[in-house]
């Protein structure tokens, strides 16, 4: 049992990545705890998304190990590590915009069914994806737009449908990209606390350029600067460390308020 609980729920050891001759991920390593959430924040150009591309399978690394629950997940196709345990945000552009906020639901628990499923098998399992469909439209809190068309969702509700779709099949490890981009203050402030709900137990992922979300959101936060984990570590000590507010915090902060004026 102890065994289980101590395994890292993902775990990525000395991973590299180049395009060309260009090295963009220079040997990272990471292990996140099961339940666990991690905000992964750098400046522009750092290699947050391409971490990200290469934990769910986007690209291939260079070299290094990606583990998932202890199983290596590097080399293998997006799909296989979404059956694995692992999903990443669908950007909005794959919610089906002509279905309904209960439909497009439902396709994201259907799919994570599997193609393997006969039609047969498929019907055997609507009963139960629409249940699964039912409870997820409470967890994002869009009972009242139930048959509402996604494409008539406000944009902080298609971003939720968007979330709802990514734990449609019960992944235990969510990987989400600045899932509160584009969001008014208040909404962003509403929505921290529905990605706290709907992944309570299970382990976040968030690449996150607003400090106020990752700092709001984060266990631990991975600083990510030219390819390298600068710092690892809780909120408060990533606040207080001093190579973190040189390399990227301090110009940050800096920058935001410069901005506000
Ligand atoms: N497919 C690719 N081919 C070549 N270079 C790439 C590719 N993807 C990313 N890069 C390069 O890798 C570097 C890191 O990019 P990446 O998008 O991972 O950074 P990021 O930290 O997510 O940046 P941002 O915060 O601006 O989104 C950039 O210099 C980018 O140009």
């Amino acid at each position: 049992m102890s065994g289980t609980t101590s395994t890292p729920a993902l775990e990525l050891r000395e991973l590299r990545k180049s395009f060309g001759k260009t090295e963009i991920i220079r040997g990272v390593n990471l292990s996140v705890k099961a339940g666990e959430r991690v905000g992964i924040i750098g400046p522009n150009g750092a290699g947050k998304s391409t971490l990200f591309n290469l934990i769910s399978g986007r690209f291939a690394p260079t070299s290094g190990q990606v583990l998932l629950n202890g199983q290596r997940i590097d080399g293998k196709r997006p799909f296989e590590i979404n059956r694995a345990g692992l999903s990443r945000s669908f950007q909005i552009t794959n919610i089906f915009p002509k279905l309904s906020v209960f439909e497009n639901l439902r396709c994201g628990v259907l799919w994570s069914l599997g193609y393997r499923y006969t039609f047969l098998k498929f019907l055997a399992n609507l009963t139960d994806a629409n249940q699964r469909a039912e409870q997820l439209l409470h967890m994002i809190q869009l009972d009242r737009k139930r048959d509402v068309l996604a494409m008539n969702l406000t944009y902080a509700e298609q971003r939720a449908l968007e979330i709802g779709i990514t734990i449609a099949g019960g992944a235990n490890v969510i990987l989400l990209d600045e899932p509160t981009a584009g969001m008014s203050k208040s909404e962003t402030g509403r929505f921290i606390g529905l990605i706290k709900d709907v992944t309570e137990g299970k382990t976040l992922l968030t690449v996150e350029h607003d400090m106020g979300v990752v700092f709001g959101l984060a266990d631990r936060i991975a600083v990510v600067v030219y390819g390298e984990v600068l710092a690892f570590d809780t909120p408060e000590a990533v606040r207080a460390n001093e190579r973190v507010q040189e390399a990227y915090l301090g110009s940050h902060v800096a920058e935001t308020q410069g901005a506000g004026h």
